[in-house]
């Protein structure tokens, strides 16, 4: 009977509907902070075979391809296991690589977010790379109307054309591969293990493919962790900390974390931050009204313990920030900053964790 099936806590939205018809899955997503999607076209297992492909290649190849070194902030490349830790105190024992828009060689560095694509070498033509060219695309196109679907079905008080636009060419595709506990232990040993520390996205939304192993939790507002199911052809989106702040919190940015496969299993997550335009700011009154850090309940608070975040609720110059600073500027700051928590590195050292 109805009456007795249990509720999925992540609400369903089908894009393919009329948002009008989304009206209460939508509400429910963002007073959660996310949504499971479908009707979005989306071949969620190339993508992910692609990405298979790409993490199979020889380790020095892959480290030839790092970014972190010459560029602080800058996030294309090869990201080797604990290259970034949103917390100090964590070992994150993941590998990502991490693309987005094909820039022109020789193109203008307009801003800290531009620049190539450091794909491995020799990758040139091989049918892993077209496809996630391709993915990264069209996981920007779903995630764009998915945005738009939202601000409709919702009424928010913002453009929802605009969410994203100017972002396409600063949005990032993060693929991670995630170890079990025991593997890698020569890497420092003793800290504490997971796939990723707890945090809210910075951003306006994330649109993450998972594939079957599990392991991404949200904390409801009961202070609960609350698992986002694997399910075969959803994708899940996420709203960051910047829609929070563009809404004037009328969707929630949600603290959320990943937990390491279990012994002997791999888990691969294709997970799109969409960004606005580096030089959006904003409006004075959304700003002056921030929630810094967005509307948690103490519930929430207390089962997170630290978290990173866009913005430091406890320091006095943060909602200065917020109001004079482009998203860009405050971003690569963040970027910086998990850059600064990798293994070996003198923050690393001092165990220092910002929230
Ligand atoms: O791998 C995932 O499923 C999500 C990772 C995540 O939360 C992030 O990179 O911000
Ligand atoms: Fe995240």
């Amino acid at each position: 009977a109805l009456c007795c099936q249990p509720r999925p806590s992540v609400p369903l939205v089908d894009l393919r509907a009329p948002a009008s018809v989304q009206r209460e899955a939508w509400a429910a997503g963002a007073a959660l902070g996310a949504v499971r999607l479908v009707g979005h076209d989306l071949d969620i297992a190339a993508a992910l075979n692609a990405s298979r492909s790409l993490f199979a290649l020889p380790e020095p190849t892959k480290l030839a391809a790092g970014s972190l070194d010459g560029r602080p902030g800058f996030q294309r490349g090869y990201l080797a296991i604990g290259g970034e830790s949103g917390l100090a105190a964590n070992l994150e024992l993941k590998e990502g690589f991490c693309y987005g828009y094909e820039w022109p060689a020789n193109a203008p560095v307009e801003n800290g977010l531009c620049g190539p694509n450091l794909w491995p070498e020799g990758s040139e033509g091989a049918p892993w790379r077209a496809e996630l060219t391709h993915y990264f695309h069209a996981a920007a196109g779903a995630m764009q109307r998915a945005t738009a679907h939202m601000a409709e079905a919702l009424l928010l008080p913002v453009d929802a054309a605009s969410l994203l636009r100017g972002g396409e060419r600063i949005s990032i595709m993060r693929l991670f591969h995630y170890f079990s506990a025991a593997e890698h232990a020569h890497i420092a040993p003793g800290k504490p293990r997971t796939g990723s520390s707890a945090h809210t996205d910075w951003h306006v939304a994330t649109l993450i493919a998972q594939d079957g192993t599990g392991g991404l939790q949200l904390l409801g507002a009961d202070g609960a962790w609350v698992g986002v199911p694997p399910l075969a052809g959803e994708v899940v989106v996420l709203l960051g900390d910047y829609l929070h702040l563009l809404s004037r919190g009328a969707t929630h940015s949600p603290i959320h974390r990943v937990l390491l496969p279990p012994e002997r299993r791999h888990r691969y997550s294709l997970t799109l931050f969409g960004y606005p335009s580096f030089d959006a700011t904003l409006p004075a009154e959304a700003a002056a009204a921030a929630e810094l850090p967005p509307s948690h309940t103490r519930a929430q608070l207390a089962a997170a313990g630290a978290f990173n975040t866009l913005v430091n609720g406890s320091d006095p110059q943060a909602r200065l920030r917020l109001a004079e600073e482009a998203f860009g500027d405050l971003v690569l700051d963040k970027w910086r900053g998990v850059a600064a928590n990798r293994v070996g590195s003198r923050s690393d050292r001092a165990g220092s964790d910002a929230v």
